[in-house]
């Protein structure tokens, strides 16, 4: 603590870790009173990880515990990783000529061999890959401190989701079979970036509890702080304001917009822009939308909100950070403020704590857990910046953003890491340095990513002053040297990938995925080859280079189990032994309670509850005309519909049903235009759209259609009776009376005195062919309706039914016109439909028929002839 505060009043640019340890051996060699207590207080050192030591640190130890002290050091060469932020393994060999004993003789150096975390067949697989590191060899034989059964298994895959799916399997098979805790499971991945975010979305979706903890992140890449910094980012530098920032901060916790709202928002833009000649597309509209929020006022306010509250908090950062003086605290601290995060995320956590048992609360309890994380993310955020404010007072806020965005690796941290409760470890192989699992799963060790030999460096460079220290570094040679550090990368990619395989205690799984380029796609990906260094060496030549393939085996879950027991049963190709055995499993299960296991919950095998006919003979069946074609063209579909199948009428009007309304205005030509054109107007923003965006184009349909309907009507040679006008009338028959109601749009009297129905069609596409139309069941049942006296206040005798369509893309109204039903061959054909309507409606069995709407239906799962509803016939 003296060192860092010195480091920091001296006005010291100390760093990094290294540099703080310098810091340190600095002011106690500057100081011998102050390195004489220290050596006094230090009776007994001991150093673990000796191989990740960098040079500053063992400066340090010789300084407090050189000379002869007690200083006991412990190391695995072959686990050293840490080269790349300055870590020496050669350390290892040369401490005990370094640290000499009393008598100045070479320290003892004692090789242990006893393993005592796991057994043979895993220390043989891991002992392959050792073998290939360079350096020391003397410690490798390890001999199990026991008979401990081990295994070791590695699997390939053709796809990332099956490989996701194996591994949330051999989890879950762990726990449910051989009662492993899930807090005693890990899986270890090479890249965070890359690799942990789906892993942990496909484990939680086949319901393996995970948890990442926050401290094995880096701090950019925690979902709390990234778009803070993304943020700050985009203020500072407004080049980096492209489409996909502008989309991630828009679907961020700081703008909230979901998937939905941000095609909205892109639509209205693009709306907008289109008006005023712009033809620019949308992400380029979004972008600019963030710039200068002008644009958004236009857009519908729930759809422009999220766009709004970022451009407003990117205002914000600029303007704190124009401030004199302002250091990257100062601005942190004025976005967080202005974003009210905190104040959400507070209120969350107070549902927070240990996870109970109560199914309903764990939800809340989740995400108080949740913004718990988040909360100690951000505050991590405001301590990194503060430091980096005291040690680099005056460096502005993009030096600061530099320095985050580069660490690959979390800070090391002194907090003790919060019990997350029972829950898979998902970590990087960096961060299990040091720990132990029963189970752990290493995924994802793909050629590329693990080794990963791009050449990387630390920031201070430190790493290639150890080589030039140690030597190592060639100056006359860049290429020699370059092939060095790549055989160094290996060897440290190596290392690592021993320390990640070293976890286990009982059971080793290692995945990879193995697609072979598809087409003319050179996507190809390769399984690391240290997947190769842990297999057994193979005694034939053949399949020395073959690597097993994974199969998804069975979903471990009750259900998967129930279905595939019955599966066996009601095969007719499965043998009678097995069917017997499953039978008895299902018997079993039935006993417990497990749904779908008893025949009685097998819909194919129930007894039908209840076999009478929906109407009771001799009852009145009520038929309404609009209904009569979808009864008639699938039973099934009308029945399901009629009971609860269809979603509720939505209370807003659509376009349609506005010129419906604004029609019954108009009795006939001589009605004023401007007064319809008003209704509509006055009414059109209660009207639910698709999208905002779209209002203008649907305002335009609403008018066209009430100007066709006027020409019509001025060529309309028939007289109007009624308009929107109700009728029920009963069709008498001793068995099955029917009771005909309905409403007509317009009712008219043509010039023989007879009655004209006249329907007002608005839809783009309720055209009926000339066939159809002469038997077309809605105006036929108009027409029963009349010849059965529903308008007998003005007559019974029928002149036919007319369809007019408004809402098609013709310029004109097209009026199509059903004859009258006593003019054809058959007169009584209209009477007979409705009441072939009505057995159709009131039998006891309904039929499912597949025509041209199936595909648009809203009942299919539950229909015997599509694939989705097969459950409903088939056991
Ligand atoms: N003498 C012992 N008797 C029984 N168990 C032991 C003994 N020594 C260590 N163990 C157990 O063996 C396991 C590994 O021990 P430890 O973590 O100390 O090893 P390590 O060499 O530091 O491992 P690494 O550096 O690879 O993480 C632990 O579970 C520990 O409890």
């Amino acid at each position: 603590m003296l060192a860092l505060r010195d480091a920091t009043t001296r006005g010291s640019v100390a760093y990094d870790n290294a540099e703080l340890v310098r810091a340190a051996a600095g002011l106690l060699s500057d100081d011998p009173e102050l390195l004489a207590q220290e050596r006094r207080r230090l009776e007994h050192v001991y150093v673990d990880e000796l191989a990740d030591t960098d040079p500053a640190q063992m400066g340090l130890l010789s300084l407090v515990a050189g000379g002869g002290k007690r200083v006991v050091a412990f190391a695995d060469p072959d686990s050293s990783t840490y080269a790349f932020r300055g870590a020496d393994p050669t350390a290892v060999g040369t401490f005990t000529h370094r640290f000499r004993t009393a008598s100045g003789a070479v320290a003892p150096a004692v090789n242990l061999h006893t393993n005592y975390r796991t057994g043979g067949e895993l220390l043989a697989a891991t002992g392959r890959v050792a073998r290939r590191l360079r350096g020391p060899a003397g410690h490798r034989a390890q001999t199990p401190a026991a008979e401990v059964t081990s295994a070791v298994e590695v699997r390939t895959f053709r796809t990332g989701t099956s490989e996701s799916g194996y591994v949330a399997h051999v989890l879950r098979q762990a726990h449910l079979l051989d009662g492993v805790p899930w807090s005693r499971m890990a899986v270890l991945v090479r890249s965070t970036v890359l690799q942990l975010a789906s892993l942990q979305r496909a484990l939680h979706a086949a319901g393996v509890p995970t948890v990442t903890q926050a401290e094995d992140l880096p701090l950019h890449l925690q979902p709390a702080v990234a778009p803070l910094l993304l943020l700050l980012r985009c203020a500072l530098e407004p080049d980096r304001l492209d489409e996909e920032a502008a989309v991630s901060l828009l679907h961020s916790p700081l703008g909230g917009a979901d998937p939905l709202g941000e095609r909205r928002l892109r639509q209205g833009l693009r709306a907008l822009a289109l008006a005023g000649g712009d033809p620019r597309p949308s992400g380029e509209l979004l972008v600019d939308a963030l710039r200068d929020p002008a644009e958004l006022a236009a857009v519908e306010r729930r759809w422009a909100a999220p766009a709004k509250a970022i451009a407003a908090l990117i205002a914000t950062a600029k303007e704190a950070a124009a401030n004199p003086g302002a250091t990257v605290e100062d601005v942190l601290w004025a976005v967080w403020r202005a974003s009210g995060l905190a104040e959400r995320w507070y209120g969350l956590t107070a549902r927070g704590g240990p996870v109970g048992d109560a199914g309903e609360e764990r939800g809340l309890q989740w995400r108080g857990v949740a913004a718990d994380r988040d909360l100690d993310a951000v505050v991590a955020l405001f301590d990194t910046a503060a430091r980096f404010v005291d040690r680099l007072p005056g460096a502005r806020t993009e030096i600061f953003l530099d320095h985050v965005f580069g660490q690959e690796l979390p800070a090391d941290s002194i907090a003790p890491s919060a019990d997350r409760g029972e829950a898979v470890r998902l970590l990087t192989a960096h961060a299990a340095k040091g720990l132990e699992w029963d189970v752990v799963v290493v995924a994802g060790v793909q050629e590329g990513i693990w080794p990963d030999l791009r050449l990387r460096g630390s920031l201070l460079g430190s790493e290639r002053l150890v080589d030039v220290l140690a030597g190592r570094a060639d100056a006359a040679g860049v290429a020699a040297s370059l092939v060095g550090q790549t055989s160094a990368l290996l060897d440290e990619e190596r290392r690592l990938f021993y320390v990640a395989t070293t976890r286990a205690r009982r059971r080793l799984l290692v995945t990879a995925v193995a697609s072979a380029a598809v087409g003319g796609s050179d996507h190809e990906e390769q399984p690391s080859r240290f997947l190769h260094e842990l297999m057994p060496v193979s005694e034939s030549d053949e399949d020395a280079d073959e690597l097993p393939v994974g199969r998804l085996p069975r979903a471990l879950t009750l259900p998967a189990l129930v279905a595939e027991l019955r599966t066996a049963v009601t095969d007719p190709a499965s043998p009678a032994e097995r069917k017997r055995a499953a039978a008895a499993e299902l018997a079993r299960l039935a006993l417990a309670g497990v749904p779908g296991a008893h025949p009685n919950d097998w819909w194919g095998l129930r007894e039908l509850s209840d076999d009478r006919p929906l109407v009771d003979e001799g009852e009145p069946v009520k038929v309404t005309p609009s209904t009569m074609e979808s009864a008639l063209r699938c039973s099934l579909r009308w029945l399901l519909e009629r009971h609860g199948g269809s979603p509720p009428a939505s209370a807003a009007q659509g376009v349609g049903n506005l010129v419906h309304a604004a029609a019954m205005l108009a009795e006939d030509a001589t009605v004023d235009r401007g007064q319809l054109l008003e209704y509509i107007a006055g009414r059109f923003d209660a009207i639910e759209l698709a999208a905002q965006w779209m209002a203008g184009a649907e305002r335009a349909r609403a008018e066209a259609m009430v100007d066709k309907l006027l020409r019509w009507l001025a060529t309309n040679p028939r007289r109007l009776l009624a308009i929107e006008h109700e009728f029920a009338v009963r069709l008498a028959d001793p068995l099955r009376p029917v009771d005909l109601t309905g409403r007509v749009d317009r009712l008219e009297l043509d010039a023989d005195g007879r009655l004209v129905v006249v329907d007002l069609k608005t839809g783009k596409t309720t055209s009926v062919t000339e066939a159809e139309l002469a038997e077309h069941p809605q105006l036929g049942a108009y027409q029963a309706a009349v010849e059965a006296g529903a308008f007998a206040e003005h007559g019974d005798e029928t002149g036919g039914a007319s369809l007019v369509q408004l809402g098609t893309t013709a310029k004109e109204a097209k009026e199509q016109a059903q004859a009258a039903v006593g003019e054809g061959e058959e007169p009584g054909w209209a009477g007979a439909l409705v009441r072939r309507t009505a057995e159709t409606m009131a039998a006891s069995t309904f039929h499912a028929v597949a025509n041209s709407r199936c595909r648009v239906c809203p009942v299919r799962s539950s229909c015997p002839i599509s694939g989705k509803g097969r459950q409903v016939v088939e056991p």
